[in-house]
């Protein structure tokens, strides 16, 4: 099918009109896009690609299952992947613009009850989203979504790009066999067909491997993502360069090079170009050894990923925990200014949290240990304690730690246990809650991570008393036993 350039001219002056050229050239290269003969997929790609460069924004494709039930990110480029797996999102309670069928902004996401996993766009660092929804005969079948860093009142610029954009996915849609609804199968999808490492089509094999790593230590990259103008004739660019990945997590940029001396006199040569016209840019040559230098600023490195060996990969890093312990931290310690509070860990997975917590808390405290085991009961496990506290708890406050709630049972047994024992207040502090996996509804006080439905090791946490001391929490890549 061809679409005629002219069905766009409204929509191409709307944008040249109003902001700019960037916009104008997304919405101008997406249409031509259509009339290629490249596949579906690869012009959705181009189009999401076109769209997240214009807005300096990490943009991503979402598409509504069979059911109308579930919304999943089918082509995104910006998002980590953390970002993407990060559970299963409601279609009906996500942020409305597949509901409303109208384009729907979120300028501050922490703060806004349509937002389904707050502490995932935090770890992401996403403050703003804007959705305009994508309609193919005639029903809402996803949305095209733009993640800010900012605080962002969208203008109406940004929202007659999204819907631009989110009109002419439509239109790739219609190549389609006209009796296929495109709805999202990501959940049946080889993993191959997400956007990772392993589906990007880089020019070298070094970029492939570099975005593996990235990927394994779940560090957000976009590839190629900006070209630097260095040198001009009158109006016209002569000379560009395209720095190979853009990591937003430090705010800098990566050229990857070869041992190959002509070419990295080269670009030697450019990047110094690069620096003096646009000084506030960072961006560094790297060759291969200096990978492990830059991803040990993350927690992580050469002597985290000889012992994560079997992890498929790394869900919060050791930067990220000790960011939201430090924060539990402060929380804790203003909650409790006059009355040193007893501190309970439950053994054995709690060692790290605990240990960290307390080094950050800066009021007075106790603390104290309890040992729990499962046993099979008549028709349920069931938990009973081996080793209860040593302190006195009538009176005091009282503040159980976890690593872990995920079916509550055992938090609910504590519960019970430590209220019969008439605390003056009893609160829960966990680092990680799977609320998707929860039997016992119970309220829990202080929160580090909503964990996605998945298995997790390290930093305490075991698979068979394994990976207990990796310094990061990670998913293992063996099927874990119930
Ligand atoms: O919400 P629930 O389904 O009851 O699960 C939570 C429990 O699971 C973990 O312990 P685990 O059994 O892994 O033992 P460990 O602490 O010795 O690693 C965690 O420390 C909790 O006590
Ligand atoms: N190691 C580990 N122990 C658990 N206990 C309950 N959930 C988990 C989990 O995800 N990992």
């Amino acid at each position: 099918m061809t679409y005629p350039i002219c069905h766009f001219t409204i929509a191409l002056r709307e944008c040249a009109l109003n902001k700019e050229r960037a916009f104008y050239k997304a919405v101008s290269r997406s249409i031509h896009s259509l009339n290629t003969p490249a596949e579906l997929k690869a012009k959705l790609e181009g189009i999401i690609r076109l769209a997240a460069r214009a807005s300096h924004c990490a943009v991503s494709l979402l598409l509504i299952d069979a059911a109308g039930q579930k919304l999943s990110h089918n082509i995104s480029f910006g998002l980590p992947q953390f970002y993407i797996h990060k559970g299963v999102l409601s279609a009906a309670d996500s942020i409305g613009e597949t509901v409303n069928i109208q384009t729907t902004a979120i300028t501050d996401v922490q703060n806004d009850h349509r937002i389904q996993f707050p502490q995932m766009a935090l770890k992401a660092g996403f403050s703003s989203i804007l959705g305009s929804p994508v309609i193919y005969q005639e029903k809402v079948i996803g949305s095209i979504r733009f993640y800010c860093k900012d605080f962002y009142e969208f203008s109406q610029q940004d929202i007659t790009f999204a819907e631009n954009m989110a009109r002419i996915i439509s239109l790739a849609f219609c190549t389609l066999p006209t009796t296929t609804t495109p709805v999202d199968n990501t959940a049946s999808m080889p993993a191959s067909n997400l956007k990772t490492a392993q589906n990007i089509t880089f020019a070298h094999q070094s970029e492939t491997e570099f975005a593996r790593l990235l990927d394994f230590y779940n560090i957000e990259w976009i590839y190629e993502p900006r070209s630097f103008p260095l040198d001009w004739e009158g109006e016209l660019v002569t000379e560009m360069f395209t720095p190979d990945f853009y990591l937003p997590g430090l705010d800098m940029y990566i050229e990857l090079t070869t041992l190959k001396q002509s070419l990295v006199t080269t670009k030697n040569h450019k990047l110094k170009m690069l620096r003096e016209l646009y000084p506030d840019i960072k961006i560094s040559l790297l060759y291969k050894n200096d990978y492990a230098r830059l991803l040990s600023k993350y927690g992580c490195g050469p002597l985290a990923q000889t012992r994560a060996h079997g992890i498929d990969r790394v869900l919060y890093t050791a930067g990220d925990i000790a960011e939201r312990v430090a924060s539990l931290a402060r929380q804790i310690s203003d909650d409790y200014p006059d009355n040193r509070p007893i501190l309970i860990g439950v053994q054995r997975g709690f060692i790290c949290f605990m240990a960290d917590l307390i080094r950050q808390i800066a009021i007075p405290l106790d603390i104290d240990f309890m040992t729990i085991s499962y046993y099979s009961g008549s028709n349920a496990s069931m938990v009973r304690i081996t080793k209860d506290m040593d302190l006195e708890v009538a009176g005091r406050d009282v503040l159980l730690v976890e690593d872990i709630v995920d079916t509550g049972i055992t938090l609910n047994y504590l519960l019970n246990h430590l209220r019969s024992k008439n605390p003056a207040s009893l609160k829960v502090c966990t680092l990680l809650d799977r609320k998707v996996r929860r039997l016992i509804d119970i309220n829990i006080d202080y929160v580090g991570f909503e964990l996605p439905d998945e298995f997790v090791v390290g930093y305490g946490l075991d698979y068979h008393e394994e990976y207990r001391n990796l310094p990061f929490i990670g998913i293992p890549g063996i099927k874990q036993n119930p």
